[in-house]
């Protein structure tokens, strides 16, 4: 649906986009993480046409947005992180508005009235935008981008100063309209890119340093079985038992959580999965197994770990063999561009 290939965009010497190639597939949901300066908003406005490149080309849905802008943009709906809305008009004169302004040729009422049913704001269609609190103003921001039923829906950082009733529903609309559209999320929220996206690109400096399932990337770079139990027993006597299973690299007792039980951190050998062993051992001693969870990375720690050298423990800095296992899994997702 839309094809990026070594975008450049410098200012000056400056390179703040550095030469990212990527796909995005019909119907993904596509999270797009890096810090501020990363590029995201340069990349973004580059796909959308509002920036022009140094070289590179952006595809969308087959038409170069240099090239054939109209044709091109006519697939996008953008939602701006400060949404451009018309807050004395109300939200049916808005979208008119806009309706307009895109030139759409669907019917306009049966359009409009099927955007506001989509994002649930048919009931306040009949009132002024400076009226609606944050969060319908949002979904006001993303029904105009939905004017036009464009195929791909990029929103920038669409939760921003939202409570936390809603922005768990405007993570939901965004889930809805994934199933009909292409969509693009920028977000600094990191569990929303986990909640919401189904493959993540992370940037940073301009250059791609990671485009992969939010899944993959965590189990790439912690290590796929290491997990974590709880123990209801003798704290070395569980240790014990433990260490001696064949599978078992290293187990590190973590302390006791709650009484009577302790947690155990177990390390299996490599391409080994420990949990039914672990199982077997604690029912033969009588011990109770009452958790057991798999240690990956969140979302939030593979950022810092694959963009911040600041943020890189001593422990990590040991460790660069994840991140080339890693960078391989990116050129799988960008058709091996570089
Ligand atoms: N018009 C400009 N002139 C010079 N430098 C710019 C211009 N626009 C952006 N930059 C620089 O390019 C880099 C990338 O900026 P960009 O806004 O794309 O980052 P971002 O990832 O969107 O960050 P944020 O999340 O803070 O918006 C930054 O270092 C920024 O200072």
């Amino acid at each position: 649906m839309i094809e990026v290939k070594n975008l450049v965009k410098r200012y000056g010497k400056k390179a703040a986009v550095d030469d990212i190639s990527f796909t995005i597939n019909k119907g993904e949901i596509l999270g797009f993480l890096g810090p501020n300066g990363a590029g995201k908003s340069t990349t973004m406005n580059i796909i959308t046409g509002y920036l022009s490149s140094t070289s590179g080309t952006v595809l969308v849905d087959g038409h170069d947005i240099l090239e054939e802008p109209l044709e091109a943009k006519r697939h996008i709906g953008y939602l701006p992180e400060l949404p451009p809305l018309y807050v004395d008009m109300t939200v049916t004169e808005y979208l008119n508005f806009l309706y307009d302004l895109k030139k759409v040729k669907l019917p306009r009422a049966e359009h409009i009235e099927e955007i506001c049913k989509t994002v649930k704001i048919d009931h306040v269609a009949g009132r002024l935008i400076k009226n609606l609190s944050k969060g319908y103003r949002q979904r006001v921001g993303v029904a105009g981008a939905l004017v036009g039923n464009p195929d791909v829906l990029i929103l920038d950082e669409p939760t921003v100063g939202l409570d936390p009733k809603q922005i768990i529903d405007i993570r939901n609309l965004i889930k809805d309209l994934g199933q009909k559209h292409t969509v693009i999320l920028s977000s600094h929220i990191l569990p929303e890119i986990q909640a919401v996206c189904e493959r993540v690109i992370v940037i940073d400096k301009g250059r791609l340093v990671a485009d992969d399932t939010p899944d993959n990337l965590s189990k790439v770079l912690s290590g796929s079985s290491k997990v974590t139990a709880r123990v209801v027993g003798d704290e070395q006597e569980v240790l014990a038992a433990i260490r001696q299973l064949p599978d078992v690299q290293s187990c590190t007792p973590l302390g006791s959580k709650e009484a009577g039980s302790y947690e155990f951190s177990i390390e299996p050998k490599e391409g080994k999965d420990v949990r039914g062993a672990l199982f077997e051992t604690l029912s033969r001693h009588g011990w109770q197994l009452i958790g057991l969870k798999g240690s990956e990375m969140t979302l939030e720690d593979i950022f810092l770990r694959l963009v911040s050298d600041d943020a890189q423990t001593s422990q990590e800095k040991t460790e660069p063999e994840k991140k080339s296992r890693f960078s391989k899994k990116s050129k799988k997702h960008t058709g091996g561009e570089e």
